[in-house]
């Protein structure tokens, strides 16, 4: 049987000159499951997601992909091309990084580009329409659909994705991740900005993505009503380090997350107490 952590996390440190913004941090993500990392701003969690997706080199630790055929990814030695296609991780951003002048269904058809490109024998089976290029077109064709209609957007397929209603991109964005098909879902910050109606349909998006098709989840999220409701396992860091980790209730209990949290920012320090209280 595979390992039951998708991802292991050894020792990482990343140093930004004086800076160190990542210090011999260690956590694992297991499969199937929803792993949360939060913390007060500033406290590394991007650093840790650009170290985990190739957009950074580690300066320090390793990073560990187990596939579930067992095969093992040293993903520090990857550059984020690689991540994305041999280790199959995909991430979403920050800030929402769709195509807006293509449509929603060509975003989701982008996202399949690898494997078209494959099918296509690097193009000369696409332009002479061979059957094998034209069976993968319709298979990409359909996944696509299948993930507009699990986010409620097949309505829109034809529409610009940048006159798509803020929510409504950043649940396409995570069905453009999910169209390539990854083992482990990177996701940094899903519901920034939205509003309370918005974010309980990402909770519910990514509690089907993890148990309707098991996909494993790493997620960086300030939205405590998300984090509570959907985690698994939550590590939590600040300044460059871990300072707790365990299930939602373990972490909204410790008195080293709250003073974190209080040290940093009273607003989200009550509502990591608050929640689910
Ligand atoms: N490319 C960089 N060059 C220099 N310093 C950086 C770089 N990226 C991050 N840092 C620094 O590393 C530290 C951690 O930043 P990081 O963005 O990882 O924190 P975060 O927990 O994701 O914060 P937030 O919740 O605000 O997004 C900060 O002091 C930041 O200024």
């Amino acid at each position: 049987m595979s390992d039951a952590k998708i991802l292991s996390v050894d020792q990482l440190t990343m140093r930004f000159g004086g800076i160190v913004a990542v210090q011999e941090l260690s956590l694992s993500a297991e499969r199937r499951k929803i792993t949360a990392l939060i913390g007060p701003n500033g406290a590394g969690k991007t650093t840790v997601f650009n170290c985990i997706t190739g957009f950074y080199k580690p300066t320090g630790g390793t990073i560990r992909l187990t596939h579930d055929d067992g095969k093992v990814i040293a993903l520090e030695r990857l550059n984020d091309f690689r991540i994305a296609k041999q280790a199959k991780v995909a991430r979403t951003f920050q800030n929402i990084r769709l195509f807006p002048g293509m449509t929603v269904l060509e975003n989701l058809m982008v996202a399949q580009h690898n494997m078209l490109m494959r099918a296509s024998g690097l193009t000369f089976l696409g332009l002479i329409g061979a059957p094998s290029y034209r069976s993968a077109e319709q298979r990409a064709i359909d996944l696509a659909t299948d993930w507009l209609k699990r986010v409620g957007l097949l309505d829109r397929a034809d529409d610009a994705a940048g006159n798509l209603a803020y929510g409504d991109q950043r649940r396409l964005e995570i069905a453009r991740a999910m169209c390539t098909e990854p083992a482990l879902l990177c996701l940094d910050e899903p519901a920034a900005g939205l509003n309370a109606r918005e974010s309980a349909a990402l909770s519910e998006l990514l509690l089907s993505i993890r148990g309707d098709l098991g996909t494993s989840i790493l997620l960086i999220e300030h939205d405590m009503s998300v984090v509570m409701e959907i985690s698994d396992h939550i590590v939590v860091m600040d300044h460059g380090v871990k300072i707790a980790e365990g299930t939602p209730r373990e972490v909204r209990d410790d008195p080293k997350v709250i003073a974190a949290y209080l040290g940093a920012d009273e607003e989200e320090a009550m509502a990591v107490m608050e929640s689910g209280s």
